[in-house]
């Protein structure tokens, strides 16, 4: 069974298309920056030249058309028709309450994700764009969501409960789901298996550092405790993202400003987290090349970055009462050696010990701790499609009988 695996964001779409007899992935890319004159579209295939080109691309609509025109394409393709499409999983950003696992896509399960959309307006809306995208395109494929939220429904009421009357959860759905939860999913199952270890015996800190940020407890193989709330705004500091703020802060500068609460909203989301206080960028790269040449406030952002990431490794290291493993992954997690080195410094306490040499890598599985460390310290990188595409199979297998 071939699965094609779509990831929509506001401005990108990122693909993979697997055979699921091996779990080989056939073809993988992205588009970036889509509405733009200069959209860029790179395509790989494992055996062949990367493509890379730039173009105007209109929406998600589009991008979704050249893809599947590249994937035959007698020189980058990797089928012979689109009929070698058997099915199509999609990321789904906020599932909310309703879905615990992963669905076929039917028109109720649109109508629930555009209920959705109203607590995900960043996220959700170009997920819906791109499965319609799909069904317009192959309208006899059936369709998978997958859930950033699903995995974290395994939370107890304590951990995500806010303080508010309980008609805000009872009423409104108001409480905290988290996210990334498919990648979390992913690296805990590798650690597991790392440590030649069953999950259910296991407390482990995943850390799922990248442009959104956001760390899991998982104790005995469930999602006991996210840092993420309500939407992917709360909790870490993140690139443009504020995370955790007081409450009250929202009211007292509406008063203070005249700011209304979109504008509000599009500060907390868009200009704050690690570009905010750096003024230099959101790519930790960027902040860390000018913090190296004494720019204070990257230093300052990067600082603020490592504290919060220990503050919440030791918060959960508290609900789990220990912790047998800390997991890195995402952008920042499997590429910055500063960032793990910076994060891990302070953590002995807990029982970690970092290996420096060990450490020195970047994008590939290993373990970083010494040899004996009571606490294991992983960099693993995550696999969201390969979560996806197999959700897909298991769902779709009886229905297309592969
Ligand atoms: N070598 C690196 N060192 C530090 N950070 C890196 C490195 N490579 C990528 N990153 C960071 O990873 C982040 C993007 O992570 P990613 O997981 O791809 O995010 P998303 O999926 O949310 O777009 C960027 O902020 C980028 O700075
Ligand atoms: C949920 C979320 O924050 O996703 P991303 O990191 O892709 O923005
Ligand atoms: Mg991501």
């Amino acid at each position: 069974m071939n699965v094609l695996v779509v990831n929509c964001g506001s401005s990108s779409l990122k693909y993979q298309l697997l055979d699921m007899a091996t779990e080989r992935e056939l073809a993988k890319g992205l588009f970036e920056k889509i509405g733009d004159q200069d959209a860029m579209f790179t395509h790989k295939r494992p055996d062949a030249e990367k493509l890379e080109r730039v173009e105007p691309i209109l929406n998600h609509k589009e991008a979704l058309k050249i893809l599947l025109d590249i994937l035959v394409d007698a020189e980058y393709g990797v089928i012979s028709s689109m009929d070698e499409i058997d099915a199509v999983g999609h990321r789904v950003v906020h599932g909310a309450e309703k879905f615990a696992d992963s669905v076929l896509i039917t028109p109720a399960v649109m109508d629930a994700l555009n209920e959705c959309a109203v607590i995900a307006p960043l996220h959700n809306p170009p997920n819906i764009q791109g499965i319609e995208a799909c069904q317009a395109i192959m309208p006899n494929v059936p369709q998978v969501a997958v859930f950033d939220t699903a995995f974290h429904q395994t939370m107890p009421p304590e951990a995500y409960l806010y303080g508010l009357p309980y008609e805000a959860y009872a009423d409104w759905g108001i409480r905290r789901y988290g996210f990334h939860g498919t990648s979390h999913k992913y690296v805990a199952q590798r650690c597991a298996e790392l440590m030649g270890k069953h999950m259910s015996d296991l407390r482990i800190i995943t850390c799922h550092l990248g442009n959104g940020s956001s760390l899991a407890a998982i104790k005995g193989g469930r999602s006991i405790d996210t840092s993420m709330g309500f939407t992917p705004l709360s909790g870490l500091i993140m690139g443009t993202r504020s995370g955790d703020i007081d409450p009250a802060i929202i009211p007292f500068l509406m008063d203070k400003t005249g700011m209304n609460y979109q504008e509000i909203d599009s500060m907390l989301n868009k200009r704050s987290g690690v570009l905010g206080i750096s003024g230099v960028s959101n790519d930790f790269r960027v902040i860390e090349e000018a913090a190296s040449k004494g720019h204070k406030r990257a230093q300052l952002a990067l600082n603020m970055f490592h504290h919060k990431v220990r503050r919440v490794i030791g918060s959960f290291a508290a609900v789990m009462g220990g912790v047998d493993a800390i997991v890195f992954t995402a952008g920042i997690g499997e590429n910055g050696i500063g960032n793990r080195d910076e994060i891990c410094n302070g953590l002995e306490y807990l029982g970690t010990r970092l290996d420096t040499e060990r450490n020195n890598c970047r994008g590939v599985e290993r373990e970083i701790s010494v040899e004996g460390s009571k606490v294991k310290i992983f960099v693993i990188p995550t696999n969201e499609e390969i979560m996806i595409a197999r959700d897909t199979q298991r769902i779709t297998a009886t229905l297309i009988g592969k």
